[in-house]
C-alpha cells in the first residue's frame, strides 16, 4: 500500500495537515493508497511558491529547455507505462486495455506539447493598413499568464491532467495541480514523472486537497490568473462563480447524441457505438447517451447492438480480456440504478441490463423513452443509453438539439452532403462523421457549447487559452 502527499516546491508533504483519506480499488475495494490531505494554508504556500518559480524560473526559461523537458517527459512515460496502467486500472477501476489507451494519448500530448513549445511564435501586424499607421511596426507576443490553477476529474486522470500540465508548461507558465481524490495516485506519480524529467521544482506543485479547499482557496486566489477546470456542471458553476475577474476553461458534461441513418453501415455504427455506451462504464464526458436510429432500420439495429452489447467480457479491470468494469464507486451505481428504475417506471423498457451488484452496474439499453425522462435529459456518466427512432432528418436534428448540453455528436450516413448538412446544424463544440461521440485525438480543438463548457482544449488551443497577446508597437 502506497503512501502519497502533495508535492510543493519538490518536497512531499507526508506529514502535512495531518488529515487522511484512503483511495481504494473500486472493483476489489482493496486499498491501494493512503493520501495526505493538504489544507488550506498549504495550499497557499504552493501557490506562493509557484508565483516565485514562475518569476524567477519559468518566465524566462528558454522554449528550447521546455520542449526537451516535455520530450523527456514523454520518453519516460513510455518506459513507465505498464505501471501507469496499472495504477489507473486500481484506482479508477479502468479495463487495463483502456488505461493502456490513455497512456498512449498521454504520450502524444506530451509529444505534441514538446514541439508546440517551440512555435508559440505571435504575429506581426500589418500597421501600415490603417490610416497614421505608416512607418510604424507592429507585434504580437504570445506570453505567459503566471500560475495556471489546473483542476481535475477522475474519469481519464493521467489523459486530462496532462491536457492541461503539458500546455501549461509548453507556453512557460507554473501549474498548481488539483486532482480528482478518487484517483491521485497516478497524478502524484505524473509528478515525480515530471521531476525526473528535469522540471524545476515549483514549475509543477501537486496539491492533494479537497474540493472544497480548492474551491476556497485556489479559484478566487489573486495570483492565480487562470484556472482549467475539467469536471461536472455543478462544481463548474460553483468555479464560474468565485473565480471572480480571471480567465477560466470549463471542460464539462454532455449526455451526447449519436444519429444513424438508414443508409449507415449499421455493423460498423454498432460496433463503434458499444464503446461509445459502455467504454470505462460509461463514465466519459462524451459517452453515447442517445442513439437516434433512423425507423427503417430500427429493429436491425437494436437487435444487433443488445447481441453485440451481451458479448461484452465484464470483470476485474485488472485482467487482460476484461471489456467492461465498475463504475468508480457504490453511489454512483445506486444513482444509475435509481435512474433506470425511475424509467421504468415511467414507461420504458429496459431491453438489456438494469442490474447492480455493488459497484457493478450492468451495461443497460433502454427503449420507449419520453425526452423528459432523466436517462434521456441529464447527463448519466454511467453505462446507460438510451435507443430512439426517428423518421426524417429534421426530426433527427430538432431531439438532438433539444437538450442544455452540447460537446460531442456523432453522425452515421454513406450520404456526404447528408452528413455535412447535419454536422452544420447540430448544436455542438464538436461533430464526427462516421465515427461516434466518444472518439477523441488530443490535436484537435476540443470542448463544448452550452452547458458544456467554456474555451477549449488540444495542446494547441490550450496553449492559446494559457498565454496572454502582448503588443508590441515602434514608430520608426
Ligand atoms: N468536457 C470534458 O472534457 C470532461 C472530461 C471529463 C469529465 N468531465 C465531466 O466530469 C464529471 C465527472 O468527473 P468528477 O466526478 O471527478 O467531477 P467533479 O466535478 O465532481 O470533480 C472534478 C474536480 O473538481 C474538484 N472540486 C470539487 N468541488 C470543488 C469546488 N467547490 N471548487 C473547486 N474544485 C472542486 C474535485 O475535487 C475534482 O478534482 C462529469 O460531469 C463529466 O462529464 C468532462
Ligand atoms: O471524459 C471526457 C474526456 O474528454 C474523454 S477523453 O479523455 O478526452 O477521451
Amino acid at each position: 500500500m502506497m503512501k502519497i502527499a502533495s508535492i510543493i516546491n519538490g518536497a512531499e508533504r507526508i506529514d502535512g495537515s495531518g488529515e487522511k483519506m484512503e483511495v481504494r480499488n473500486p472493483y476489489s475495494g482493496e486499498l491501494v493508497a493512503e493520501m495526505f490531505l493538504a489544507d488550506e494554508k498549504e495550499m497557499e504556500e504552493a501557490i506562493e511558491n509557484s508565483r516565485q518559480t514562475f518569476q524567477q524560473k519559468m518566465k524566462t526559461m528558454p522554449a528550447h529547455e521546455r520542449a526537451d523537458i516535455l520530450l523527456r517527459a514523454s520518453e519516460l512515460l513510455e518506459e513507465k507505462k505498464e505501471e501507469f496502467a496499472e495504477i489507473i486500472a486500481m484506482e479508477a477501476g479502468k479495463p487495463l486495455k483502456h488505461s493502456r489507451a490513455e497512456i498512449m494519448r498521454s504520450i502524444q500530448i506530451l509529444r505534441f506539447s514538446s514541439e508546440l513549445s517551440k512555435h508559440t511564435a505571435g504575429e506581426v501586424v500589418p500597421m501600415d493598413a490603417a490610416l497614421r499607421g505608416d512607418n510604424r511596426m507592429g507585434m504580437v507576443k504570445r506570453v505567459p499568464m503566471g500560475v495556471i490553477g489546473a483542476i481535475t476529474p477522475f474519469n481519464f486522470p493521467l489523459n486530462l491532467s496532462l491536457h492541461k500540465i503539458a500546455p501549461a508548461i509548453a507556453a512557460g507558465n507554473t501549474v498548481i495541480f488539483k486532482p480528482a481524490e478518487k484517483t491521485p495516485v497516478s497524478a502524484y506519480m505524473l509528478a515525480k514523472l515530471f521531476k525526473d524529467a528535469g522540471l524545476p521544482d515549483g514549475a509543477l506543485n501537486l496539491v492533494l486537497s479537497t474540493g472544497k479547499t480548492a474551491g476556497t482557496t485556489l479559484v478566487p486566489h489573486k495570483d492565480v490568473p487562470k484556472i482549467t477546470f475539467t469536471g461536472s456542471l455543478t462544481v463548474g458553476k460553483i468555479i464560474r462563480d468565485t473565480a471572480g475577474f480571471k480567465k477560466v476553461t470549463m471542460e464539462l458534461g454532455s449526455n451526447s447524441p449519436n444519429i444513424v441513418f438508414e443508409d449507415a453501415d449499421i455493423d460498423d455504427a454498432v460496433d463503434r457505438l458499444v464503446n461509445a455506451a459502455f467504454g470505462y462504464s460509461g463514465q466519459v464526458c462524451v459517452s453515447a447517451q442517445r442513439i437516434y436510429v433512423q425507423q427503417g432500420i430500427y429493429d436491425e439495429f437494436l437487435k444487433k447492438y443488445i447481441e453485440a452489447t451481451n458479448q461484452m467480457k465484464i470483470g476485474d479491470p485488472l485482467e487482460e480480456e476484461t471489456d467492461f468494469g465498475p463504475m468508480i464507486d457504490e453511489n454512483a451505481a445506486k444513482r444509475i440504478q435509481e435512474w433506470v428504475e425511475e424509467a421504468r417506471d415511467q414507461g420504458a423498457t429496459v431491453e438489456t441490463g438494469g442490474e447492480r451488484k455493488g459497484t457493478m452496474m450492468h451495461p443497460t439499453i433502454i427503449t420507449n423513452v419520453k425526452k423528459d425522462m432523466k436517462v434521456v435529459r441529464e447527463e448519466a456518466f454511467a453505462p446507460i443509453v438510451t435507443v430512439i427512432p426517428f423518421k426524417t432528418e429534421e426530426e433527427a436534428v430538432e431531439n438532438t438539439n433539444d437538450s442544455i448540453y452540447g460537446l460531442q455528436a456523432g453522425v452515421f450516413t454513406k450520404d456526404i452532403s447528408r452528413a455535412y448538412r447535419v454536422a452544420d446544424s447540430l448544436e455542438m463544440g464538436g461533430v464526427w462523421i462516421n465515427d461516434s461521440s466518444v472518439y477523441r485525438q488530443d490535436n484537435y480543438p476540443y470542448g463544448g457549447v452550452k452547458l458544456s463548457g467554456l474555451g477549449r482544449e488540444g495542446v494547441k488551443y490550450a496553449m492559446e487559452e494559457m498565454t496572454e497577446m502582448k503588443f508590441i508597437g515602434a514608430r520608426l
